[in-house]
């Protein structure tokens, strides 16, 4: 710019500097928004607190907590601020992160501390915030919040002195080092670590022009061709694809989560999009997760049925039938089976239900009056006991139950205990909840009995019922404390089959996947026939499944996790239903994934699910029933538990990688073109043997101004494109440099670059005789009438293919003419196609329509464009469209046609077209082709 300031025009020279600057403003405003965007996003998984305020339970934002309010803590949670602990059931927490202790400490409200002073890790009867817990539950009184808490004491210790280890000449590199990377964008996420790299990549490449222009003109470097050098360097630098990616993927984020997901960590943003296998939960997720008790077989009485029920949470809605006779609270005198069967079911329960009281009577519409809290499987037993009035709280206000302890239940040992004393009878009693195959063998009944036992679970389980087995004891010389000797040898007191619907959405979403090319697993810990009942009911198994395939496609963990490695890996298919799984057995699964080449997406609640969650391509946590450390681990949580969620945030990934390679193919194909246009371009030489430049350097940066940023974030924002969820996956180890995109790149951008070079040829030769004038490069002289004619020529054509090419990117096989020809057909469709992306038409529009003013305004445009207005050569212009539009209609015609590129994608060695009927027929033929 210096040599331009000195030699040239100073009006030049302003306006060149002007336009860098507005670049630079540009790609900052952008860069800035994306942060803020980011910013308000994050703030959306920030962790939330159960608090108990006026009596009731509320969850609230845990830097909304204050002193003095009552917290409720369970396993899984992180601590929310610290607590003194005032209730508690096996408490335990790590407070690795505040003490170094990895083990993890005990803690309860009966602990007085004697010494005020004591050390932070024995105050027993305190949980301190941000550390988690590991086991039990409780409830605590804030103390201390923010910084005030202890963790926050630390973090301000540290703040501003983070120590580096070293002597200081290491330290001083290492920071180098840092800075050096973040300026040049090495850091992020894996896409954007690659397009900073290639972005570094370009650079070299454009101070390599530089050097060839300058060789060109031997050295003998004038202020024309110092300012031509440079500006054909910034030709080839992509300025704003950094900001470009981050404003798309921040977009992205936004859009997920309006659709109930939150990205925790950016990479999944890249990754859900190719995904091929989805492992999900069932209960809650494929299911509504609000169980309903079915129907219970107690011995000595016999089955009973409840019937009608349309609030899961309502005790007073549904019939209760024992045969045809309807029977309720009344019946509970009559058989004593009944009773202990219910004060079982009531009792070794956490959950609680209460109807709320009628706020707006008023309202015409009948609201449901009935909240529950706890865990859909106790609520539903809940439920059953309070429609006989024997419910957990009718229960304790008798005051006859004092808990002695409680063995609580997780995922792995599938049961829970419970030990009161009961002071009416003056007895020691446990009451035991389970899994059918958990309970049933440890019980004190003959084998006979178990089996008979086992086979009435099979059947309720095979009607999609999920089963639990209720025991009890008296408890006479036994610890109460020690579970393995309470929880053996119990009597058998009753079953219970609970139904929980699956989602409504679920069907279809399955079959999205299906169509999509993504398999769908259910990893449930849930009896294997319930399982399959479910299974078959929203689409994960269908009918048509070949039967060769049959065996392998529903396991129990017990089955899988027999397997040795390379026995996995011979399976024909990996099981589609895994039932009674267990955390292990998800990393089991995402392996075996992993070493099938997939990549998959693995949902989970539970604290021990966490290893599966990281492990997994994409984790998701469920963001309602979660724990804490579960959506820690995730990559993604969704707010409303829901399987459809993961099918929408699968399908804004396939849009937003589209979106990328679009907008990178955009810019490839314009970094190509001017590459070919101003080195061949270099050979025009006049008599004095200077080359005179097809395009003057403010030519070269206005285009780069107009098509880069605006088209670019453009295509960012593109709608997904019709076919998103009907082709499979993208390859997520190739990413977006695939060869369609470098193939189809390399063509375009040397078309357009050739019909440049031809374009100025036809006006300067054809027309004008050759006649390059002398010394056009500098300033206006008559003789460089021709050549400023013909950069005006050059100067329309390369914007006009830029821009017309930012509407052809829009699909990379479909015709532009036939974009969508589900929505809109006939010739008059591809104005609908253009108009559908506002953003990007208006962007098209307006480059199109400042081309004019850049040619026809005198001076402007001779002094600083070093261009002039022209005529007839409109025609070449024209024809300069049409010849580009052909090329690239008739090779993706070509491209249709042969079915390369992503015309066909294949799933599993099968071309995929359009919509797939049933994915088992695929699946089938493939293994079929596998084996034979
Ligand atoms: N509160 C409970 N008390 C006793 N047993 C339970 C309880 N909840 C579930 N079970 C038993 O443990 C099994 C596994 O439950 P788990 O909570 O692991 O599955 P889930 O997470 O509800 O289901 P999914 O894995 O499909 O989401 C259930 O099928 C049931 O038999
Ligand atoms: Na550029």
């Amino acid at each position: 710019m210096a040599a331009s300031f000195g030699m040239l025009d100073y009006i030049e020279g302003s306006v060149i500097a002007a336009v860098i600057c507005l670049n630079i403003v540009i790609g900052f405003v952008q860069d800035y928004r994306a942060e803020k965007t980011m910013q308000s996003l994050h703030s959306l998984s920030a962790p939330v607190a159960t608090v108990i305020r006026d009596g009731k339970v509320e969850k609230v934002k845990a830097e909304l907590l204050v002193k003095g309010d009552i917290v409720k803590i369970s396993v899984g949670d992180v601590v929310p601020a610290d607590l003194r602990v005032l209730e508690s059931m096996n408490l335990e927490t790590n407070e690795a992160l505040l003490t170094g202790e990895s083990l993890p400490i005990a803690k309860s409200g009966y602990v007085i501390m004697k010494d005020e002073l004591s050390p932070i890790g024995d105050r027993q009867n305190m949980v301190w915030s941000s550390s988690t817990v590991t086991k039990g539950r409780g409830t605590g009184i804030v103390v201390a919040t923010g910084m005030q808490t202890q963790v926050g004491t630390i973090a301000e210790l540290l703040r501003g002195k983070t120590a580096v280890q070293g002597g200081p000449l290491k330290r001083f590199l290492l920071k180098v080092q840092k800075s050096a990377k973040n300026i040049l964008g090495l850091v992020g996420t894996p896409l954007q670590v690659k397009l900073s790299k290639f972005a570094l990549l370009l650079f070299g490449l454009a101070i390599l022009l530089a050097i060839i222009v300058f060789s060109s003109a031997k050295w003998k470097i004038t202020g024309e061709t110092l300012i031509y050098g440079i500006c054909v360097a910034v030709a080839v630098i992509p300025e704003s694809l950094i900001a470009v990616l981050t404003i798309t993927m921040a977009v992205g984020t936004k859009t997920m989560a309006k659709g109930n997901v939150i990205v925790r960590k950016m990479q999944a943003l890249e990754a859900v999009g190719g995904v091929t296998n989805i492992c999900s939960d069932k209960t809650g997720t494929l299911t509504q997760g609000k169980m309903i008790a079915r129907k219970a077989f107690i011995p000595g009485l016999g089955e009973i049925r409840i019937d009608g029920v349309q609030d899961p949470f309502d005790p007073t809605n549904g019939k209760v039938f024992f045969g045809d006779e309807e029977i309720n609270s009344d019946y509970i005198s009559r058989s004593r089976e009944l009773a202990l069967f219910l004060e079982g079911v009531a009792v070794c329960n956490l959950a609680t239900v209460h109807r709320s009281d009628p706020t707006n009577l008023s309202s015409e519409k009948v609201t449901s009056q009935w909240k529950a809290t706890g865990e859909p499987t106790e609520i539903s037993l809940q439920v059953l006991a309070m429609r006989f009035g024997y419910g957990k709280e009718d229960l304790m206000r008798t005051g006859e139950w004092d808990l002695v302890t409680e063995h609580p239940f997780d995922s792995t040992v599938k049961k829970m205990s419970i030990v009161h004393h009961h002071r009416g009878r003056d007895t020691v009693e446990a009451f035991m909840k389970g899994a059918g195959e958990v309970v049933v063998p440890t019980l004190n009944i003959s084998e006979a009995r178990k089996e008979e036992i086992m086979a009435m679970i099979e059947r309720l389980a095979g009607e999609g019922l999920r089963v639990l087995c209720v025991a009890h004891k008296h408890l006479i010389n036994v610890d109460p404390h020690v579970r393995s000797e309470v929880e053996n040898g119990m009597n058998f007191i009753g079953l219970v089959g609970l139904y929980d619907p699956p989602r409504v959405e679920t069907k279809d979403a399955v079959r999205r996947c299906r169509i999509a090319g993504v398999e769908v697993h259910m990893l449930t810990g849930d009896h294997i026939r319930t399982a399959t009942a479910i299974a078959h009911e929203v689409g994960i198994l269908s009918p048509g499944m070949p039967s060769a395939l049959a065996k392998t496609m529903v396991m129990t963990a017990g089955q899988f996790d027999a397997l040795s490695d390379a026995e996995i890996d011979a399976l024909p298919v990996l099981p589609k239903v895994i039932a009674r799984c267990s955390p292990a057995t998800k990393v089991r699964m995402v392996e075996a994934l992993h070493r099938r080449k997939a990549f998959c997406v693995m949902t989970g609640d539970g604290v021990n699910d966490s290893p599966a969650l990281k492990r997994a391509d994409v984790g998701i946590a469920m963001g309602l029933t979660g724990s804490d450390v579960a959506k820690d681990a995730a990559d993604l949580v969704l707010t409303d538990d829901n399987f459809a969620s993961i099918v929408r945030a699968v399908e804004e990934g396939r849009r937003l990688f589209d979106n990328i390679q679009k907008f990178i193919m955009h810019l490839l194909i314009s970094n190509i073109s001017q590459v070919v246009l101003l080195l061949i371009g270099l050979a025009f030489q006049d008599k004095n043997k200077v080359s005179v430049f097809p395009l003057s350097p403010l030519e070269i940066l206005w285009v780069n101004m107009i098509t880069s940023s605006f088209l670019a974030l453009g295509l960012g924002l593109e709608e997904a494109s019709p076919d998103v969820m009907t082709r499979p996956p993208h390859d997520l180890r190739t990413g977006v440099f695939t060869w369609e995109v470098i193939i189809d790149k390399s063509l375009y951008g040397v078309t357009m670059g050739l019909l440049c070079l031809i374009s100025f040829v036809i006006v300067i030769f054809g027309a004008n005789d050759g006649n390059l004038g002398h010394d056009c490069n500098h300033s206006f002289n008559d003789s460089c009438e021709p050549v400023y004619r013909a950069r005006a020529t050059v100067f329309a054509v390369l914007s006009f293919l830029l821009l017309l090419t930012a509407w052809e990117v829009k699909h990379f096989t479909r015709s532009l003419f036939r974009l969508n020809p589900e929505r809109h057909t006939g010739p008059l469709a591809v104005f609908h196609a253009i108009w559908y992306n506002r953003f990007l038409f208006w962007a098209v529009v307006a480059g199109f329509v400042i081309t004019f003013p850049v040619i026809y305004i005198p001076v402007f445009n001779s002094v600083v464009f070093k261009h002039t207005g022209i005529s007839w050569e409109w025609g070449v212009v024209i024809g300069a469209c049409v010849a580009y539009l052909s090329v690239v209609e008739g090779w993706k015609a070509i491209k249709r046609w042969r079915r390369w590129g992503s015309a066909g994608r294949k799933v599993n060695g099968i071309a995929v077209v359009g919509d797939l009927e049933e994915g088992y027929e695929f699946i089938g033929e493939t293994v079929e082709r596998k084996q034979g």
